[in-house]
Formats: C-alpha cells, structure tokens, sequence
C-alpha cells in the first residue's frame, strides 16, 4: 500500500486486492474475518479471503425492491434466481456460536421456548450422514493437481506478506518520528483539498489513529467532532457515499469497525446456495455439483442446507440441477429470518413481502409442502419471478398473492406465522448495489420507516395468537441503519403492547441497540439480532421475532402504550456514563425510555403527507397511475 502509490482508488485497492486463488481452502460464511486495526487496505484482504464465484446473475442487483418497482434489468436471470441477485439480505455467525445441529436445534428450541413440537427438517441429520459430507468435501478438495504450484504459490504469498508488513511498518515509523500529534491541515492548506486517494487514504489512517487515542495524540485544543467531521469528508471522498447515508452509518459503529465495514462494502460477499430439500439433499447437490468441477463447501455449522461456492466451470445459475430446483442461489444471511422463523409443518404462514422468493420457498420446504405459505409481494412483475422460483423448486402448498401489505388483515388473516422481510434502502448490501451509497438521502429513510412501520403492524395484526404452534413474527430487513430496524421494532412495541419481543433462535450475530445516540429503545430489543460484513462475512442483516400474545390489543397502561405493570429483569443504561447496570426494571425508568424513544416516533395522523406520497409513488410506478396532489386542509376546510 505505502510502497505503491497511486493516483486513483482503483489503484490503491488493486495494490491491497486478495490474490486470486482458486484452491478451496477458505473458511466458510461464518468465520469472521479477521479485524484490520486501522488501515482499511488490511480490512479489503482480511475480508477478501478470496474471489467468490461469479453467478451468472450477480449483475442483476437492483434496489428497486425499496418502492416495489421493478427494473428492465430484472430479468429472466433474477426470476430464476433469488434475492441474492436483487440485492437483499445479509448476515453472518460467529464462529462456533452455533451447535452442529443447529437447524434441528433450531426448531427444537423455538418450540421448547415457545411450545411447538420440534423437527429436524432435514431428515435424519445424524452423524453418518456428517461424516458422508465431510467425505465429499475433503474429496474435493484432494483434487487439487499441483503440489509444486502450491508450494510455490504459498511462498509467494509469503514474499508478498513479507513486502507489504514492512511496507507498513516503513509508514507507520515515519509516522512516528515526524510527529505522534497528527495536526489536521487547516482550511487553506493544500493538503485538505487533495483528492489523490493515497493522501486521502493516509489521512484516515492518521485520524482514526487520533481518535482511538483521543487524549494523547490530539493536537492542541482541536475538538474530536473537528477530527471527525475531516474524517467523514475524506471517508465519503475515498468510498463514495453521499455525507447523509456515511454520518448515518458512521456513527453504527466504533471509529476502527466503520472503517472495516465501509471496506467490506468494498469486497463482494461469498456466493452461496441453499439445498432444496423439496427435491434433494445437500450432500447429494454437492456431489452433483463438485462432479461438474464445482469448488464448494458447507456454508458453516450454523445450517444444513447452506453451500458456499468458491469458483465453478460452469454458470452456478444454470447447471442441470438449479433448473431442476435443486437449489436456490441465494444470500447466506436470507436464511436467518426463515430460521428465525421457524416453520411446522402444517402451518398456515404469510410472507408479505416475498418475490422473488427465496425465503418463501424455504417457508415450503420446512413445512414439507404440508400446510399453506401465501407468498405476497405489492409489485406484480415480481411476482413472476416468485412463481417462477415457486414451480422450478417445486413448491405444492405456495398462494401466490399481490397485494400491498399493508392491506393484511383485511385480505386475510389468522396466520400462524407470518414474515415480513421489508423493502428497504439496501445498506447491507451495498457491496450488490454500490448505487445505495449516493442515492439514498433522508426523505428516502423516513419513507421507507414509515412505511416498515405500517407493514410491521399489519404483520402483527395478520398473526392468529391463538395459534397452537405459532403466534410469531419475524421482521427483518437487508438495512443496517437503526430507523429501518430498532426504531420499527420499537414503535410496534409501543402500538402493539399484544406483542413481545422473543429471541430469534440465532445464537450468532449482534444484539440489536437498546440506545443509539440520542434514542433509547425497549430493553427487550436486546434479543433482537444485527449482522456485518466485516464481521460475519454475510450481507448485512437486521432479524427481529415477535410473539403475539393475544388478539386484543390491550387499552394502554401507561401513556407510551407499553405494559409497565411487570416486573422484570432489565438492563437499564445510565444517563450519564452510558454503561450497562443489571436491574430491576421500575415503571419509571422504563416510562422514561420509551417515552423518549416515542418522541421520534412516526405517527400516522402527522405524517399522512409524507405516506400519501409513497403511495403515489407506489401506484406510479408499478401502475402508472399518477395521483393529483392533494389539497391542502386548511383549503379544504376554509371552503
Ligand atoms: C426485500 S424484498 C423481499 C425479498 C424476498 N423476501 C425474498 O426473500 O426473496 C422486499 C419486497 O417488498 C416488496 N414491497 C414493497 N412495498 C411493499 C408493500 N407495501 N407491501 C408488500 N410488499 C412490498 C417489494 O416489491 C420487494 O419484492
């Protein structure tokens, strides 16, 4: 990186891009990479491990989903793949959080939580078959031809690792002895308005290392906000995001986890496919596949259906066994929420937001093709490609529906179980959609939770809590922005005190926030889940679970609408040192938590502007339907 500079991004990433290596030696989607301290060039190859295979159809991203339009690019590529391809959901695991049987344990412990019967869905799922796999697996990889040219291809990673270490070290030294105050150049200098990338680059790599030293290392009487409002300006020159969407996604995280994150967008995440246990098993897909000269592996303990695909021969979006529905291509984190989920067989379930399907097709295939999923989607060119999915894989108990979600209960309802994996800006899947970084602004981000929010009710209110095996909601999205999760799962809290929060059943991922900035959430959004692509090596993904306690909503017992008559076990948060104390919940400090979350809260009788207009904007463009704008009140009622 120091040893080479250049004059353009592109340069300075090829300088740090992983080496393409095609041997199957990469630790699966959960492993979490390791962490680059500062320099974001370490981050890229941290992450890279190495090129995933291209799907044929990885260009087909669009984040059209957001509104319900639909792309011309939205082709027959995407109607046969998944929402891997328009650019959904992302996730991860931590290494070894989760059982090797997780997927069985995973309906197991949803039911012993909640009281449903179990099943490992997969079948058998016993050791002899492990060991079958790991056969396979280890099979495939003895193929590799060449001991000399791996002997020689590591010794040549070595020299490189070695150049590049004290490439580093050269830089940090100088660094070092120039000065450990890094004194930020002022307005006139000419520094500050340099866009070669490497000083850009340097520059961030000097601010992070202030700021992780605040008191040491700052220069004079220079303010942390003055270094991070440099470090946001060169953050947004050197990844390309708009100001807006880089402060809302700064603040996520720790200064030297940001800097992780935007460089993970930089890195395309690992291709993966999910077993269509309707039509096969995941140890005879792979045999079928590696016997094509496919390089894969299982995706991780964490589930029985998931392969990674390192590299392949053949386009892995049209080999005989995906058009013959043997799997779905699709992102490692779009299992979660159905995992989440947790589907019994013979249950009714409601999908809102479903095409192209790839989560509805697993609904089915838990189920077995028993019960019924209503597969919904408020675009109908989507819908196609939903069916479309639906028939290759060979999904018997699917009712394809089209309609917006916010229409349900009123369609129909009494659901056992229903998921809402919501249109959203697309922020956990930029390194699909790099467009998300300049073209989201701020009306997008009240829109959509306006709209979340909505569809999170109908959601709650489509769920039959009476249900003897279910009475759940899963809410997810492919956002990591805190309005399109925590503050949607907070506000159906408040407006729906029949529900609570329960945990997902996942044991991997980050607690969702209690309190960000200046909000604080419901204590019980701890059980909710968050996943990074610099730290699971997934897209990034929110996963929440509600369970509907009864079909009346309660009259409210306190003014934020939330049940404070129990007593129970909370973590509440000091005001002032922000650290967390084990307590009592008391009716005060809880009142006084939602009570400021409410205060960012949407209301639909204020905002109904601001909703009319995503509706129109809806209708115009599935329908072409234009709508005149509305008169204001005030005219309507001066007549
Ligand atoms: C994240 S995508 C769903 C991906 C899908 N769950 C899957 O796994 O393949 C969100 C979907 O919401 C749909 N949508 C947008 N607004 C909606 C609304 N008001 N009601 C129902 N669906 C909506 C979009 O058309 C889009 O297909």
């Amino acid at each position: 990186m120091a040893g080479k500079p250049s004059n353009n991004k592109k340069g300075a990433k090829a300088a740090s891009s992983p080496q393409k290596n095609n041997k199957r030696k990469v630790a699966a989607v959960e492993a979490p990479s390791k962490k680059a301290k500062v320099a974001p060039s370490k981050a890229v190859k941290s992450n890279g491990k190495k090129a995933p295979a291209k799907a044929d159809s990885e260009s087909e991203d669009d984040e059209s989903w957001a509104y319900g339009a639909v792309s011309e690019s939205e082709s027959e590529a995407e109607e046969m793949d998944d929402e891997f391809v328009s650019a959904e959901e992302g996730s991860d695991l931590e290494t070894g959080a989760l059982g090797d049987d997780f997927l069985g344990d995973e309906f197991a412990a949803s039911d012993d939580d909640e009281g449903g019967p179990g099943a490992d869905l997969l079948g058998s799922g016993d050791d002899e078959e492990e060991e079958e796999e790991e056969d396979i697996f280890a099979s495939n990889s003895e193929d590799s031809d060449d001991d000399d040219m791996e002997t020689k291809s590591r010794k040549l990673d070595a020299a490189k690792k070695a150049e590049e270490e004290e490439a580093e070290a050269e830089l940090q030294t100088n660094i070092m002895l120039e000065n450990d105050k890094y004194v930020l150049p002022g307005d006139d200098h000419e520094a500050l308005h340099s866009t070669d990338l490497q000083v850009v680059l340097a520059r961030i790599q000097e601010i992070v290392r202030v700021l992780n030293n605040f008191r040491e290392m700052r220069e004079g009487n220079r303010s942390r906000n003055d270094y991070i409002s440099q470090l946001l300006k060169d953050l947004c020159m050197y990844y390309g995001y708009n100001e807006y969407l880089m402060e809302k996604l700064f603040y996520i995280f720790p200064v030297s986890e940001a800097i992780e994150f935007f460089e993970a967008n930089e890195v395309p995440r690992p291709v993966t496919i999910r077993t269509n246990t309707l039509k096969t098993r995941r140890r005879e897909l792979a045999q079928a596949l590696i016997n094509r000269g496919v390089n894969l592996d299982p995706v991780g303990k964490w589930s029985k259906v998931g392969l990674q695909v390192f590299d392949s021969p053949v386009p892995i979006g049209a080999t005989p066994e995906y058009l013959a529905g043997h799997y779905m291509l699709q992102a490692a984190s779009s299992f979660l929420p159905v995992m989440a989920l947790a589907p019994q067989e013979h249950e009714r379930v409601l999908d809102m937001a479903s095409a192209p399907g790839g989560k509805s097709t697993y609904i089915a295939a838990l189920l077995k093709n028993t019960g019924m999923v209503f597969a919904n989607d408020a675009n109908k060119d989507r819908t196609k490609s939903l069916v479309a999915n639906i028939h290759r894989l060979g999904v018997k108990n699917a009712v394809v529906c089209n309609y917006d979600g916010r229409e349900f209960p009123g369609v129909i309802g009494g659901f056992d179980r229903v998921l809402l994996d919501a249109p959203c800006s697309g922020t956990g899947v930029i390194s699909k959609d790099a467009s998300v970084k300049t073209n989201k602004s701020e009306q997008d981000f009240q829109m959509l939770s306006q709209l979340q929010k909505q569809l999170v009710l109908s959601a709650i209110d489509s769920v039959d809590a009476g249900s003897k095996t279910g009475g759940y909601i899963v809410y997810s999205t492919c956002s990591v922005v805190v309005d399109e999760n925590e503050d949607v799962v907070n506000y159906a809290l408040k407006k729906r005190p029949n529900v609570k929060l329960v945990s997902t059943g996942l044991d991997f991922g980050k607690e969702g926030f209690t309190r960000f900035r200046e909000k604080v959430f419901h204590p019980s959004i701890s059980l909710t889940r968050r996943y990074y692509p610099h730290m699971h090596n997934m897209d990034g993904f929110y996963v929440a679970k509600f369970k509907k306690l009864s079909n009346k909503i309660p009259t409210k017992k306190a003014d934020d609408g939330i049940d404070l008559d129990e007593e129970e076990e909370f973590t509440p948060i000091t005001e002032d040192s922000g650290k967390r104390q084990r307590g009592k919940k008391t009716s005060a400090a809880a009142k006084a938590a939602v009570t400021e979350a409410d205060e960012i809260s949407f209301n639909a009788d204020e905002d109904e502007e601001l909703i009319r207009s995503s509706q129109a904007k809806l209708l115009q463009s599935q329908k072409g339907i234009k709508l005149r704008p509305k008169k204001a009140e005030s005219s309507k009622e001066s007549k």
